[in-house]
């Protein structure tokens, strides 16, 4: 395409992790007090790891496995938010800016809604853009599913970018 003001494009994201014992639960860079936290190689930050493949996506630039393996001893117990900065310089690398962002966390426990202007704020500053731009939202599944079972949460995330001019 020759035309950079219409050059926009569109990326999903999706993730899973296992709620377990003895573990932290940080969502979208906010540690929240819970009886359990989310297993994984890094910080296990559902919510942005959904995000950083929204981005990567929309740049078709692969996703977080290829970026940040969890073969890597350098990824584990990662900061989230450190990975997420990493994928905005690597979009900006490629000329694109990033116009907007919208997730959703699906949760049965805990009530997420007290944190989540924080964590719009903490992925809106990682990414270096402003917090109108991020949308965070979060659902119970009514008790169905995995996540409505408390075994795990889940997130989803699209985006749009564009190139920058
Ligand atoms: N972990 C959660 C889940 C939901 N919320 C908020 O509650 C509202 C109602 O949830 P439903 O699943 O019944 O639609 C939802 O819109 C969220 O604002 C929450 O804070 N934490
Ligand atoms: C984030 C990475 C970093 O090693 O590890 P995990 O916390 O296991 O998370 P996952 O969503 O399985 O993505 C893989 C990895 O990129």
């Amino acid at each position: 395409m020759t035309n950079n003001n219409n050059d926009i494009r569109v990326g999903i994201g999706y993730d899973v992790h296992k709620l377990t014992e003895n573990r932290k639960l940080i969502l979208g860079g906010v540690e929240i007090k819970y009886e359990k936290g989310l297993d994984g190689h890094s910080d296990a930050d559902v919510l942005i790891h959904a995000v950083m493949d929204a981005l990567l996506g929309a740049a078709a630039l692969g996703d977080i496995g290829k970026h940040f393996p969890d073969s890597d001893k350098e990824y584990k117990g990662a900061d989230s938010i450190d990975l997420l900065k990493h994928v905005g310089e690597l979009l900006k690398n490629h000329g694109y800016a990033v116009i907007n962002i919208d997730s959703v966390i699906a949760a049965q426990e805990p009530k997420l809604a007290p944190f989540i202007e924080l964590m719009r704020s903490n992925i809106s500053s990682a990414l270096n853009i402003d917090t109108d731009r991020v949308s965070v939202k979060a659902t119970t599944t009514e008790r169905l599913g995995f996540e409505g079972r408390c075994e795990g949460i889940s997130a989803q995330a699209v985006c749009s970018i564009k190139k920058a001019q």
